[in-house]
Protein backbone atom coordinates (compact mmCIF):
# COMPACT_ATOMS: atom_id res chain seq x y z
CA UNK A 1 0.00 0.00 0.00
CA UNK A 2 1.29 3.54 -0.95
CA UNK A 3 2.10 6.17 2.04
CA UNK A 4 -0.76 8.77 2.17
CA UNK A 5 0.67 11.96 1.84
CA UNK A 6 -0.36 15.99 3.09
CA UNK A 7 1.91 18.81 2.22
CA UNK A 8 0.97 21.81 4.04
CA UNK A 9 2.44 24.51 2.74
CA UNK A 10 2.35 22.76 -0.59
CA UNK A 11 2.95 25.88 -2.53
CA UNK A 12 6.13 27.05 -1.02
CA UNK A 13 9.74 26.22 -1.46
CA UNK A 14 9.58 23.30 0.64
CA UNK A 15 5.93 22.39 -0.27
CA UNK A 16 7.20 22.54 -4.01
CA UNK A 17 10.25 20.11 -3.52
CA UNK A 18 8.62 17.97 -1.43
CA UNK A 19 6.21 17.54 -4.76
CA UNK A 20 9.33 17.44 -6.93
CA UNK A 21 10.91 14.15 -4.48
CA UNK A 22 7.48 12.59 -4.57
CA UNK A 23 7.14 12.78 -8.83
CA UNK A 24 9.87 10.04 -8.87
CA UNK A 25 8.63 7.64 -6.32
CA UNK A 26 4.92 7.40 -7.73
CA UNK A 27 4.89 3.73 -7.16
CA UNK A 28 5.75 4.84 -3.12
CA UNK A 29 3.53 7.79 -2.20
CA UNK A 30 0.11 9.13 -2.95
CA UNK A 31 -0.72 13.03 -2.33
CA UNK A 32 -4.13 12.80 -0.31
CA UNK A 33 -4.25 16.56 0.57
CA UNK A 34 -2.75 19.53 -0.29
CA UNK A 35 -2.83 23.59 1.16
CA UNK A 36 -1.42 26.84 1.31
CA UNK A 37 -2.11 30.60 2.44
CA UNK A 38 -3.95 32.39 -0.18
CA UNK A 39 -1.88 31.77 -3.45
CA UNK A 40 -4.88 29.80 -4.94
CA UNK A 41 -3.80 29.99 -8.64
CA UNK A 42 -1.14 27.72 -7.47
CA UNK A 43 -2.67 25.86 -5.50
CA UNK A 44 -5.11 24.83 -8.64
CA UNK A 45 -2.20 23.89 -10.94
CA UNK A 46 -1.19 21.50 -8.13
CA UNK A 47 -4.55 20.08 -7.50
CA UNK A 48 -5.13 19.51 -11.16
CA UNK A 49 -1.43 17.90 -11.29
CA UNK A 50 -1.78 15.57 -8.40
CA UNK A 51 -5.51 14.93 -7.89
CA UNK A 52 -5.60 14.87 -3.98
CA UNK A 53 -8.81 13.92 -2.51
CA UNK A 54 -8.67 17.03 -0.62
CA UNK A 55 -7.46 20.84 -0.94
CA UNK A 56 -7.66 23.65 1.70
CA UNK A 57 -6.70 27.34 1.91
CA UNK A 58 -6.19 29.82 4.57
CA UNK A 59 -7.46 32.74 2.95
CA UNK A 60 -11.61 31.88 3.16
CA UNK A 61 -11.89 34.60 -0.04
CA UNK A 62 -9.47 33.24 -1.83
CA UNK A 63 -11.18 29.23 -1.41
CA UNK A 64 -14.16 30.47 -3.29
CA UNK A 65 -11.93 31.34 -6.29
CA UNK A 66 -9.67 27.79 -6.58
CA UNK A 67 -13.54 26.04 -5.48
CA UNK A 68 -14.83 27.69 -8.70
CA UNK A 69 -11.92 26.99 -10.60
CA UNK A 70 -11.50 23.36 -9.96
CA UNK A 71 -15.34 22.79 -10.78
CA UNK A 72 -15.06 24.44 -13.93
CA UNK A 73 -11.74 22.12 -14.96
CA UNK A 74 -14.01 19.17 -13.75
CA UNK A 75 -11.74 18.40 -10.90
CA UNK A 76 -13.33 16.28 -7.75
CA UNK A 77 -10.72 17.31 -5.53
CA UNK A 78 -12.80 18.65 -2.13
CA UNK A 79 -11.79 21.98 -1.11
CA UNK A 80 -12.20 23.03 2.44
CA UNK A 81 -11.79 26.51 3.29
CA UNK A 82 -10.08 28.79 5.80
CA UNK A 83 -7.47 27.96 8.69
CA UNK A 84 -10.19 25.14 10.32
CA UNK A 85 -9.85 23.43 6.89
CA UNK A 86 -6.02 23.55 6.92
CA UNK A 87 -6.24 22.07 10.79
CA UNK A 88 -8.62 19.34 9.26
CA UNK A 89 -6.50 17.95 6.12
CA UNK A 90 -3.72 17.98 8.55
CA UNK A 91 -5.07 15.30 11.07
CA UNK A 92 -7.56 13.23 8.05
CA UNK A 93 -8.15 9.47 9.24
CA UNK A 94 -7.12 8.87 5.56
CA UNK A 95 -3.31 10.44 6.12
CA UNK A 96 -0.09 8.33 7.24
CA UNK A 97 2.49 11.26 7.26
CA UNK A 98 1.93 15.26 7.46
CA UNK A 99 4.82 17.34 5.87
CA UNK A 100 4.83 20.52 8.03
CA UNK A 101 6.13 23.54 5.64
CA UNK A 102 3.69 26.01 6.30
CA UNK A 103 6.07 29.24 7.26
CA UNK A 104 5.62 30.80 10.43
CA UNK A 105 3.47 30.79 13.42
CA UNK A 106 0.27 30.14 11.29
CA UNK A 107 2.13 27.01 10.75
CA UNK A 108 1.50 25.60 14.69
CA UNK A 109 -2.42 24.40 15.14
CA UNK A 110 -2.14 22.58 11.51
CA UNK A 111 0.93 20.56 12.55
CA UNK A 112 -0.60 20.48 16.09
CA UNK A 113 -3.37 19.04 14.63
CA UNK A 114 -1.26 16.49 12.60
CA UNK A 115 0.40 15.33 16.29
CA UNK A 116 -2.69 15.36 18.02
CA UNK A 117 -4.03 12.77 15.22
CA UNK A 118 -0.61 10.57 16.09
CA UNK A 119 0.68 11.12 12.41
CA UNK A 120 4.35 10.98 10.65
CA UNK A 121 5.45 14.75 10.55
CA UNK A 122 8.18 16.20 8.41
CA UNK A 123 8.62 18.82 9.94
CA UNK A 124 10.35 22.36 8.39
CA UNK A 125 8.18 24.78 9.86
CA UNK A 126 10.59 25.31 12.90
CA UNK A 127 8.75 28.45 14.23
CA UNK A 128 6.24 25.51 15.68
CA UNK A 129 8.82 24.66 17.55
CA UNK A 130 10.23 27.65 18.90
CA UNK A 131 6.95 29.24 19.69
CA UNK A 132 5.50 25.68 21.60
CA UNK A 133 8.41 24.29 22.67
CA UNK A 134 7.98 21.26 25.67
CA UNK A 135 4.38 21.54 24.94
CA UNK A 136 5.03 20.52 21.36
CA UNK A 137 7.30 17.88 22.25
CA UNK A 138 5.12 16.67 24.63
CA UNK A 139 2.05 16.06 22.57
CA UNK A 140 4.28 14.35 20.16
CA UNK A 141 4.65 11.36 23.53
CA UNK A 142 1.42 11.65 24.22
CA UNK A 143 -0.36 11.38 21.09
CA UNK A 144 2.61 8.63 19.52
CA UNK A 145 3.32 10.87 17.05
CA UNK A 146 6.11 10.48 14.96
CA UNK A 147 9.02 13.33 14.28
CA UNK A 148 11.19 13.60 11.44
CA UNK A 149 13.18 16.58 11.25
CA UNK A 150 13.65 18.63 7.86
CA UNK A 151 15.44 21.54 8.53
CA UNK A 152 18.59 21.00 6.44
CA UNK A 153 20.78 21.42 9.64
CA UNK A 154 18.04 18.91 11.78
CA UNK A 155 18.32 16.13 9.33
CA UNK A 156 22.03 16.08 9.25
CA UNK A 157 22.16 15.86 13.18
CA UNK A 158 19.11 13.25 13.12
CA UNK A 159 21.56 11.19 10.98
CA UNK A 160 24.69 11.40 13.01
CA UNK A 161 23.22 10.70 15.97
CA UNK A 162 23.40 7.61 17.29
CA UNK A 163 20.23 5.71 16.31
CA UNK A 164 19.21 4.73 20.08
CA UNK A 165 19.28 8.19 21.45
CA UNK A 166 21.42 10.95 22.45
CA UNK A 167 22.92 9.89 25.70
CA UNK A 168 25.48 7.62 24.01
CA UNK A 169 28.37 9.53 24.67
CA UNK A 170 27.70 12.79 22.28
CA UNK A 171 29.49 16.10 23.60
CA UNK A 172 27.72 18.59 21.48
CA UNK A 173 26.15 19.32 18.53
CA UNK A 174 27.18 21.48 16.18
CA UNK A 175 24.82 23.94 13.83
CA UNK A 176 26.67 25.43 10.83
CA UNK A 177 25.82 28.69 9.38
CA UNK A 178 26.28 30.25 5.95
CA UNK A 179 26.56 33.55 7.66
CA UNK A 180 24.15 34.82 4.91
CA UNK A 181 24.38 37.27 1.74
CA UNK A 182 25.88 39.65 4.46
CA UNK A 183 28.75 37.85 5.86
CA UNK A 184 31.80 40.07 7.07
CA UNK A 185 29.86 43.27 6.55
CA UNK A 186 29.83 45.56 9.44
CA UNK A 187 26.73 47.39 11.27
CA UNK A 188 27.24 50.11 9.36
CA UNK A 189 27.09 48.61 5.64
CA UNK A 190 24.06 46.85 7.02
CA UNK A 191 22.01 49.78 7.65
CA UNK A 192 21.50 50.56 3.89
CA UNK A 193 20.84 46.55 3.26
CA UNK A 194 17.33 46.44 0.57
CA UNK A 195 14.79 43.08 0.97
CA UNK A 196 16.25 42.46 -2.66
CA UNK A 197 19.59 42.02 -1.53
CA UNK A 198 18.50 40.30 1.88
CA UNK A 199 16.14 37.61 0.09
CA UNK A 200 19.08 36.55 -2.12
CA UNK A 201 20.82 33.69 -0.22
CA UNK A 202 24.19 32.62 -1.54
CA UNK A 203 23.47 29.23 -1.12
CA UNK A 204 19.97 28.30 -0.96
CA UNK A 205 16.77 29.11 -2.65
CA UNK A 206 14.26 29.40 -0.58
CA UNK A 207 10.59 31.55 0.54
CA UNK A 208 11.34 35.11 1.51
CA UNK A 209 10.97 35.01 5.58
CA UNK A 210 13.58 32.08 5.98
CA UNK A 211 15.82 34.21 3.60
CA UNK A 212 15.81 37.14 5.58
CA UNK A 213 16.04 35.26 8.73
CA UNK A 214 18.89 33.96 7.18
CA UNK A 215 20.31 37.32 6.17
CA UNK A 216 20.21 38.19 9.87
CA UNK A 217 21.24 35.54 11.31
CA UNK A 218 17.65 34.89 13.57
CA UNK A 219 17.21 31.84 11.47
CA UNK A 220 20.43 29.94 13.10
CA UNK A 221 18.79 31.39 16.42
CA UNK A 222 15.94 29.61 15.52
CA UNK A 223 17.53 26.63 14.36
CA UNK A 224 19.64 26.81 17.80
CA UNK A 225 16.27 26.41 19.71
CA UNK A 226 14.85 23.74 17.44
CA UNK A 227 17.94 21.82 18.20
CA UNK A 228 17.40 22.57 21.85
CA UNK A 229 14.22 20.69 21.69
CA UNK A 230 14.10 18.15 19.11
CA UNK A 231 17.53 16.42 20.31
CA UNK A 232 16.70 17.36 23.86
CA UNK A 233 20.26 18.99 24.80
CA UNK A 234 20.77 21.51 26.80
CA UNK A 235 21.76 25.03 25.46
CA UNK A 236 25.09 25.05 26.19
CA UNK A 237 25.79 21.93 24.44
CA UNK A 238 24.83 23.60 21.15
CA UNK A 239 27.29 25.35 19.03
CA UNK A 240 26.93 27.60 15.65
CA UNK A 241 29.74 27.69 13.58
CA UNK A 242 29.90 29.33 10.20
CA UNK A 243 30.57 27.86 7.17
CA UNK A 244 29.73 30.05 3.81
CA UNK A 245 29.88 26.75 1.63
CA UNK A 246 27.00 25.22 3.16
CA UNK A 247 28.20 21.78 2.49
CA UNK A 248 28.69 20.21 5.43
CA UNK A 249 25.36 20.66 6.76
CA UNK A 250 25.67 20.22 10.91
CA UNK A 251 28.04 17.83 13.06
CA UNK A 252 27.54 16.42 16.03
CA UNK A 253 30.96 15.73 18.29
CA UNK A 254 31.62 12.68 20.69
CA UNK A 255 32.98 12.40 24.14
CA UNK A 256 36.31 10.35 22.35
CA UNK A 257 36.73 13.73 19.80
CA UNK A 258 35.35 11.98 16.85
CA UNK A 259 33.12 14.76 15.01
CA UNK A 260 30.86 13.52 12.44
CA UNK A 261 29.36 15.68 9.95
CA UNK A 262 27.08 15.12 7.20
CA UNK A 263 27.31 16.47 3.83
CA UNK A 264 25.90 16.92 0.69
CA UNK A 265 24.98 19.67 -2.06
CA UNK A 266 23.14 22.54 -0.73
CA UNK A 267 19.49 21.22 -2.07
CA UNK A 268 16.47 20.63 0.16
CA UNK A 269 15.74 17.48 -1.85
CA UNK A 270 18.05 15.53 -0.13
CA UNK A 271 16.74 15.92 4.13
CA UNK A 272 12.94 15.81 2.15
CA UNK A 273 13.90 12.95 0.53
CA UNK A 274 15.96 11.26 3.94
CA UNK A 275 12.99 12.17 6.21
CA UNK A 276 10.38 10.85 3.27
CA UNK A 277 11.72 7.01 3.29
CA UNK A 278 13.53 6.74 6.98
CA UNK A 279 15.19 4.50 7.91
CA UNK A 280 15.11 3.68 4.05
CA UNK A 281 16.75 6.03 1.30
CA UNK A 282 15.68 6.75 -1.97
CA UNK A 283 16.98 9.14 -4.46
CA UNK A 284 15.50 12.71 -4.22
CA UNK A 285 16.96 14.39 -7.60
CA UNK A 286 19.70 16.26 -5.86
CA UNK A 287 23.22 15.90 -7.63
CA UNK A 288 26.04 14.57 -6.54
CA UNK A 289 28.63 16.36 -4.31
CA UNK A 290 31.47 16.84 -6.84
CA UNK A 291 34.76 16.58 -4.25
CA UNK A 292 37.01 17.48 -7.77
CA UNK A 293 35.73 21.01 -8.16
CA UNK A 294 35.20 21.98 -3.70
CA UNK A 295 37.54 24.52 -3.55
CA UNK A 296 37.57 25.07 0.28
CA UNK A 297 35.24 24.25 3.37
CA UNK A 298 35.70 27.36 5.81
CA UNK A 299 34.62 27.48 9.18
CA UNK A 300 34.37 30.49 11.65
CA UNK A 301 32.76 32.33 14.41
CA UNK A 302 29.34 34.25 14.03
CA UNK A 303 29.90 38.20 13.97
CA UNK A 304 27.33 38.47 16.92
CA UNK A 305 27.83 42.38 17.52
CA UNK A 306 26.42 42.62 13.64
CA UNK A 307 24.09 40.18 13.68
CA UNK A 308 22.53 40.22 17.32
CA UNK A 309 19.44 38.30 16.54
CA UNK A 310 21.52 34.98 17.45
CA UNK A 311 22.21 35.86 20.98
CA UNK A 312 18.74 37.06 21.44
CA UNK A 313 17.61 33.59 20.45
CA UNK A 314 20.14 32.19 22.94
CA UNK A 315 19.23 34.23 25.70
CA UNK A 316 15.18 33.76 25.23
CA UNK A 317 15.84 29.77 25.15
CA UNK A 318 17.98 30.51 28.56
CA UNK A 319 15.11 32.32 29.97
CA UNK A 320 12.57 29.47 29.70
CA UNK A 321 8.71 29.53 29.48
CA UNK A 322 7.54 31.15 26.70
CA UNK A 323 10.47 33.92 25.88
CA UNK A 324 10.82 32.29 22.95
CA UNK A 325 7.32 32.42 21.54
CA UNK A 326 7.65 36.42 22.16
CA UNK A 327 11.14 36.03 20.31
CA UNK A 328 9.41 34.52 17.40
CA UNK A 329 6.25 36.70 17.07
CA UNK A 330 8.67 40.40 17.10
CA UNK A 331 10.68 38.39 14.28
CA UNK A 332 7.56 37.89 12.21
CA UNK A 333 6.46 41.04 12.52
CA UNK A 334 9.66 42.69 11.87
CA UNK A 335 10.77 40.93 9.19
CA UNK A 336 7.29 41.58 7.31
CA UNK A 337 7.84 45.12 8.05
CA UNK A 338 11.31 45.29 6.84
CA UNK A 339 10.09 43.24 3.21
CA UNK A 340 7.83 45.83 3.14
CA UNK A 341 10.15 48.67 3.49
CA UNK A 342 8.57 49.94 6.58
CA UNK A 343 11.48 49.19 8.74
CA UNK A 344 15.71 49.25 8.48
CA UNK A 345 17.06 45.59 8.06
CA UNK A 346 19.24 46.98 11.27
CA UNK A 347 16.39 47.38 13.48
CA UNK A 348 14.74 43.75 13.11
CA UNK A 349 17.15 42.61 16.37
CA UNK A 350 15.83 46.08 18.33
CA UNK A 351 12.20 45.63 17.44
CA UNK A 352 12.69 41.66 18.90
CA UNK A 353 15.23 43.22 21.59
CA UNK A 354 12.68 45.41 22.70
CA UNK A 355 9.51 43.40 22.37
CA UNK A 356 11.01 40.54 24.77
CA UNK A 357 12.04 43.78 27.53
CA UNK A 358 8.69 44.74 27.48
CA UNK A 359 6.94 41.13 27.40
CA UNK A 360 9.32 38.40 29.03
CA UNK A 361 7.12 35.51 28.25
CA UNK A 362 6.75 33.73 31.38
CA UNK A 363 4.76 30.08 31.87
CA UNK A 364 1.86 28.64 29.34
CA UNK A 365 0.30 25.77 30.34
CA UNK A 366 -1.48 25.43 27.10
CA UNK A 367 -1.65 26.11 23.28
CA UNK A 368 -4.16 29.12 23.59
CA UNK A 369 -2.24 30.54 26.17
CA UNK A 370 0.94 30.66 23.80
CA UNK A 371 -0.96 31.99 21.32
CA UNK A 372 -2.75 34.82 23.00
CA UNK A 373 0.72 35.24 23.99
CA UNK A 374 1.64 35.75 20.63
CA UNK A 375 -0.85 38.49 19.81
CA UNK A 376 -0.11 40.54 22.49
CA UNK A 377 3.52 40.24 21.05
CA UNK A 378 2.45 41.37 18.04
CA UNK A 379 0.99 44.60 19.20
CA UNK A 380 4.13 45.49 21.25
CA UNK A 381 6.30 44.52 17.91
CA UNK A 382 4.08 46.58 15.82
CA UNK A 383 4.83 50.00 17.99
CA UNK A 384 8.48 49.34 18.11
CA UNK A 385 8.40 48.95 14.10
CA UNK A 386 6.19 52.50 14.08
CA UNK A 387 8.58 53.94 16.56
CA UNK A 388 11.83 52.76 14.76
CA UNK A 389 11.41 52.73 11.23
CA UNK A 390 13.39 52.61 8.38
N1 LIG B 1 12.77 26.98 2.01
C1 LIG B 1 13.72 26.25 2.59
O1 LIG B 1 14.69 25.82 1.93
C2 LIG B 1 13.61 25.90 4.04
C3 LIG B 1 12.49 26.23 4.79
N2 LIG B 1 12.38 25.84 6.09
C4 LIG B 1 11.20 26.18 6.86
O2 LIG B 1 10.06 25.66 6.17
C5 LIG B 1 8.94 26.53 6.33
C6 LIG B 1 8.44 26.95 4.94
O3 LIG B 1 9.45 27.72 4.33
P1 LIG B 1 9.38 28.12 2.77
O4 LIG B 1 8.89 26.93 2.01
O5 LIG B 1 10.68 28.72 2.45
O6 LIG B 1 8.26 29.25 2.79
P2 LIG B 1 7.43 29.84 1.56
O7 LIG B 1 7.13 31.24 1.89
O8 LIG B 1 8.10 29.53 0.29
O9 LIG B 1 6.08 28.97 1.61
C7 LIG B 1 5.20 29.08 2.70
C8 LIG B 1 3.99 28.19 2.51
O10 LIG B 1 3.11 28.41 3.62
C9 LIG B 1 1.83 28.86 3.13
N3 LIG B 1 1.26 29.80 4.08
C10 LIG B 1 1.68 31.07 4.33
N4 LIG B 1 0.90 31.64 5.27
C11 LIG B 1 -0.03 30.72 5.62
C12 LIG B 1 -1.12 30.72 6.53
N5 LIG B 1 -1.43 31.80 7.28
N6 LIG B 1 -1.87 29.59 6.64
C13 LIG B 1 -1.59 28.52 5.88
N7 LIG B 1 -0.58 28.45 5.00
C14 LIG B 1 0.20 29.56 4.87
C15 LIG B 1 2.14 29.51 1.79
O11 LIG B 1 0.98 29.61 1.00
P3 LIG B 1 0.86 30.74 -0.16
O12 LIG B 1 1.73 30.25 -1.28
O13 LIG B 1 -0.58 30.74 -0.50
O14 LIG B 1 1.34 32.03 0.44
C16 LIG B 1 3.18 28.52 1.26
O15 LIG B 1 2.55 27.37 0.80
C17 LIG B 1 9.42 27.70 7.18
O16 LIG B 1 9.12 27.46 8.52
C18 LIG B 1 10.94 27.68 6.98
O17 LIG B 1 11.62 28.21 8.08
C19 LIG B 1 13.37 25.11 6.71
C20 LIG B 1 14.49 24.78 6.02
C21 LIG B 1 14.72 25.15 4.64
C1 LIG C 1 18.23 25.07 3.91
C2 LIG C 1 18.06 25.34 5.34
O1 LIG C 1 17.94 24.46 6.16
C3 LIG C 1 18.04 26.74 5.77
O2 LIG C 1 17.59 26.86 7.10
C4 LIG C 1 19.44 27.20 5.62
O3 LIG C 1 20.20 26.59 6.61
C5 LIG C 1 19.55 28.66 5.69
O4 LIG C 1 20.87 29.00 5.65
P1 LIG C 1 21.65 29.75 6.81
O5 LIG C 1 22.68 28.78 7.29
O6 LIG C 1 22.20 30.91 6.06
O7 LIG C 1 20.68 30.16 7.87
MN1 LIG D 1 18.10 25.23 8.15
Amino acid sequence: MKERITVLGATGSIGCQTLEVLALHPERYEVVALTAGHRWRELAEQCLRWRPRYAALADEQATVELRNHLKAAGSDTEVLAGHQGVCAVAGLDEVDTVVAAIVGAAGVRPTLAAVGAGKKILLANKETLVVTGALFMDAVKRHGATLLPVDSEHNAIFQCLPRDGVDQGVRRVLLTASGGPFLGWSAEQLASVTPEQAVRHPNWDMGPKISVDSATLMNKGLEFIEACWLFDMPPERVDVVIHPQSVVHSMVEYLDGSVLAQMGTPDMRTPIACALAWPQRIASGAPSLDFATLAELRFLPPDEQAFPCLALARQAMQAGGAATAVLNAANEVAVAAFLDGGLGFQHIGSVVANTLDALPGGRCDDVDEVMDLDSRARDLARQQVQGLGR
